[in-house]
């Protein structure tokens, strides 16, 4: 059986596990010193975060999520790749890019000590479709569980030509009230307002969400921090190689357009989300890679 199989090749005794999760898809279960936390294979998404010393998950993952093939799971930190948003040639493939509707291959796993833990999965050019993707590619995710969460998203462009990409950490983040949460870092930075038709406009002190909203921050400073008074907690956010973050929340007229999330699920989280968007393409050339990174932190209030 496939599972046993990974097990024997990838699983750490008393600290990683691969088990079937919803929908038969392979997950994988890490509990170490700091923290616990579940990643699926699917989609390369991390599902759930939680250091021992919080109460509550620092992800939200939605309980209405469908595990099902060729549709993202909602919640987590879904890998949007290599575009972010629309499909920017207009030829109807999904949004987000296609690696978080497809099934990713576990390359390493490593019991860094028994604080930290590192998986890395892998998803190569062997996934190739007429409309989708023609350019030969290999992506390298390294996830570090440990008191903090770290990401690292490598491409390796491993064809002839230059390929350019869009991409980012989806991240969904679990929140006491979504009306009392302020993210700082994004003071004075000019977004597009895509609520508005795309209008350029500045922010004017902290982040705070009363409406639904969906804004792409340029020149982002690459430290964000998420201030959530019913939690008690700050989330760190730091990711050196990007100049552009989305803070989303649907609200409730759109969240209940969404089969996958329940009505007041919008109270519960906040998606902040670093990464290469819109104008900021990263262009990389043959035999060349680029790294997005990022790590998330807790500070208790
Ligand atoms: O429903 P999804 O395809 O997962 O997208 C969910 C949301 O992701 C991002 O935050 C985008 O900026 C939003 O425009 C989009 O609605």
């Amino acid at each position: 059986m496939e599972i046993q199989r990974l097990n024997s090749d990838f699983g750490i005794a008393g600290q990683l596990d691969i088990f079937p999760g919803q929908g038969g898809f392979p997950m994988i279960k890490i509990s170490n010193g700091s923290a616990k936390a579940l990643i699926s294979v699917y989609g390369g998404q991390v599902l759930s975060f939680q250091p021992h010393d919080q109460v509550e998950d620092v992800l939200f993952l939605s309980q209405q999520s469908e595990y099902v093939a060729g549709k993202a799971i909602r919640g987590g930190i879904p890998v949007c790749w290599p575009w972010f948003g629309p499909d920017p040639k207009g030829l109807q493939r999904p949004n987000h890019g296609f690696v978080r509707n497809q099934f990713w291959q576990i390359a390493n796993t490593e019991a860094i000590n028994g604080a930290e833990t590192k998986v890395s999965l892998m998803f190569n050019e062997t996934f190739k479709q007429e409309n989708t993707w023609r350019q030969p590619f290999m992506l390298m995710l390294d996830i570090t569980i440990g008191t903090s969460l770290q990401l690292k998203l490598t491409t390796f462009n491993t064809g002839d030509k230059p390929f350019s990409i869009t991409q980012a950490f989806h991240c969904y983040f679990r929140v006491g009230d979504i009306k009392r949460v302020k993210v700082f870092g994004l003071e004075d930075c000019d977004y597009f307002d895509k609520l508005d038709q795309g209008s350029q406009k500045t922010q004017h002190g902290a982040v705070t969400v009363s409406r639904e909203v969906d804004q792409i921050y340029i020149d982002a400073v690459k430290k964000l921090q998420i201030v959530d008074p019913v939690l008690k907690r700050r989330i760190h956010i730091s990711s050196p190689n990007t100049s552009t973050a989305v803070v989303w929340n649907p609200w409730s007229k759109t969240s209940m357009k969404m089969p996958d999330l329940a009505n007041l699920d919008y109270q519960k989280f906040i998606c902040v989300e670093a990464g290469n968007i819109a104008f900021d393409l990263i262009k990389i050339q043959p035999g060349s890679q680029f790294s997005l990174e990022a790590n998330y932190s807790l500070l208790a209030d």
